[in-house]
């Protein structure tokens, strides 16, 4: 299980952010190329482990858009994605993103009271983007029927989950300047 997902881990080039270690890989990065086979293995995993309850799919740009797109197709459920950029529509909500890396804006649209909603997205590390993001689909009155994130790398999850916020993911890794290793991966 999983098999394409592991061994393009146990590959993937690390760069420097800063004090950073930052993993390349093609479901974070779409570098090196996303394979169609390893875009179905992973995307085939997450609709096992999954409930089918939602009327939506919200994908965070930008990497969270290929997972979104391939779940979308497979389940016939539209996405929107929480965008880096305002479009200045009534109702965008403005929130703050936070990552071991980065600073900046998230703008959300087209998101209601009511809607059921399977967040995806590439990479959780410090949990940062999806706090932000999970507080303002509170405000809204939208429910979150899963959180799934393929990667998972430092303390978010648990981090989340001290916030009684639970986030499914694929695979657990640790990241140093030598590479990828794997802590767990679901099977
Ligand atoms: O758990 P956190 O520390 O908040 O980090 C996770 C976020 O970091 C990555 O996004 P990034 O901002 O790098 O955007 P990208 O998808 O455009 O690469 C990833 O897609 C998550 O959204
Ligand atoms: N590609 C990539 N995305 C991330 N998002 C949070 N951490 C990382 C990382 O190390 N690599």
């Amino acid at each position: 299980m999983l098999k394409i997902l592991r061994e393009s881990l146990l590959n993937a080039p690390i760069v420097h952010r800063g004090k950073y270690h930052y993993f390349i890989h093609p479901i974070s990065d779409g570098v090196p190329r996303l394979e169609p086979e390893l875009l179905e293995e992973v995307t085939e995993h997450i609709l096992g482990m999954v409930s089918r309850d939602f009327d939506k799919i919200i994908a965070i740009e930008a990497m969270g858009i290929p997972l979104a797109t391939a779940i979308s197709m497979k389940t016939g459920v539209p996405f929107c994605i929480i965008r880096k950029r305002p479009y200045g529509l009534e109702g965008e909500i403005k929130l703050s993103q936070e990552t071991g890396y980065s600073k900046g804006e998230l703008y959300i649209n087209d998101i209601s009271e009511g809607d059921r909603v399977l967040i995806v997205d590439d990479v959780i590390s410090t949990g940062g983007t999806l706090v932000a993001l999970m507080s303002a689909l509170k405000r809204v009155g939208a429910t979150v029927t899963d959180t799934i994130v393929v990667i998972e790398r430092g303390d978010g999850v648990s981090r989340l989950k001290e916030m009684d916020i639970d986030v499914k993911t694929l695979v657990r890794i640790d990241v140093t300047e030598k590479g990828v290793s794997i802590e767990d991966i679901h099977e």
